[in-house]
């Protein structure tokens, strides 16, 4: 039986401390430049920054949609620093907070309103995302294993194109390599059982989503996978964390293009009518907690894939445990408790990181690289 390590606390992560007192507040201010907010929006945006930098912790106002069970979640850290709340727990809150702060579920002009779409849509129409559909044309012509490793790796490191990373970090550093690597593991475990279910958890939209669509595609198109469902958030949450909306704004982005892109969304297209191609979603993906609290439908619903792909940085703080492990910590011990396989592509953007040989932490260790934070390293893990 695994020993649990100490959940982090932001107050003691320079970075996790960071994320409150400069990363949110940057945010925000690239929200206020990019929509006619009115001076309501403007005070309860402005008091969030506030909150999240010196103030304290305040609950969501009585009468917000969840309102009640937020209370309950959020018991004794109300009042108190953000910093002094899990790292885990406060950054959702505090996208929730946003989201109240921009009325999103008020009546009116701004509810349902994608607060982050301007940003979302800036990248899907920039040239990464235009490099990255010319670059399948050269693909399709290689070997089927060549494409699909390709296409694995393309998808991990669509992650590093993540806009919360880039507000304070710009677009990063080169990539520079892989922790752990265990792509010839998914590839065995998918030939073993060709023709299942997989289920790929997302993570961020516009060029890591077209990336994600292109191995959707290839695990269709070779019969890997008989069915693929793809889980977005429900609500914008993380800044460009992928909302259906999202993924309709890649296919067409792809039905768009030419040559093989286009042809990607065209088979996308028609797996979605066929069933074989899904977009699921659950309140779930945007609560505050590790993914031991998983409702059991989900768990069910995912436990019966072959093989659950979980995408990003949050999705491995939320599977491994939002904890100070030690880097060598067994990937199956701290997984252990989620049925079925599961696997995780991922660039490494926080503290957390387990499954590495210890070598290669000195190495890393020895060196005066933020590799745990700044995206330039990444991991394909597999249980
Ligand atoms: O988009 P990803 O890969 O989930 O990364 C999000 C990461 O960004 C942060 O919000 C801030 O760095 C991390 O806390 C989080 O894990």
């Amino acid at each position: 039986m695994l020993q649990q390590a100490p959940v982090i606390v932001s107050s003691q992560s320079p970075f996790a401390a960071a994320v409150f007192t400069t990363r949110h507040p940057a945010l925000i201010d690239r929200l206020t430049d990019a929509w006619p907010y009115t001076p309501q929006q403007h005070q309860a945006l402005a008091e969030l920054a506030q909150e999240n930098v010196d103030g304290v912790m305040q609950p969501l106002p009585e009468g917000a949609v969840g309102a009640d069970r937020w209370k309950r979640w959020g018991e004794g850290y109300y009042g108190r620093p953000w910093v002094e709340a899990p790292f885990l727990w406060a950054e959702a809150f505090f996208y929730r907070r946003l989201l109240e702060a921009v009325d999103y579920y008020t009546p009116g002009p701004w509810r349902g309103v994608d607060l982050f779409a301007p940003f979302k849509q800036a990248e899907l129409a920039g040239e990464v995302v235009g490099a990255e559909i010319a670059a399948l044309a050269a693909l399709a012509g290689r070997a089927e294993q060549e494409r699909g490793q390709a296409l694995l790796l393309g998808s991990l490191w669509g992650n590093r194109a993540d806009l919360a990373l880039q507000i304070t970090a710009g677009r990063g550093g080169q990539a520079s390599g892989l922790v752990a690597d265990d792509s010839t593991v998914l590839w065995d475990l998918l030939h073993a059982r060709p023709g299942g279910a997989v289920a790929l958890v997302a993570d961020n939209a516009g060029s890591e989503t077209v990336a994600d669509l292109a191995l959707v595609d290839h695990l269709l198109t070779t019969g890997l996978a008989g069915e693929v469902a793809l889980h977005v958030k429900p609500t914008p949450y993380y800044v460009s964390d992928a909302t259906l909306t999202d993924v309709a704004d890649c296919l067409r982005t792809l039905l768009a293009s030419k040559g093989e892109g286009r042809a990607v969304g065209e088979r996308l297209r028609t797996a979605a009518k066929s069933g074989r191609w899904l977009v699921r979603t659950d309140d779930f993906w945007c609560s505050p907690f590790d993914f031991t609290a998983m409702p059991a439908e989900l768990r069910n619903e995912l436990a019966a894939a072959t093989v659950v792909v979980f995408k990003g940085d949050l999705n491995y703080r939320r599977l491994v445990g939002d904890r100070r492990w030690e880097p060598t910590t067994s990937f199956a011990a701290a997984t252990a408790y989620l049925p079925g396989r599961v696997a995780s592509l991922r660039a490494l953007k926080s503290d957390v990181i387990v499954g590495m040989e210890p070598g290669e932490v000195r190495a890393l260790e020895a060196t005066d690289e933020a590799w745990r934070t700044s995206g330039s390293h990444g991991l394909v893990q597999v249980r």
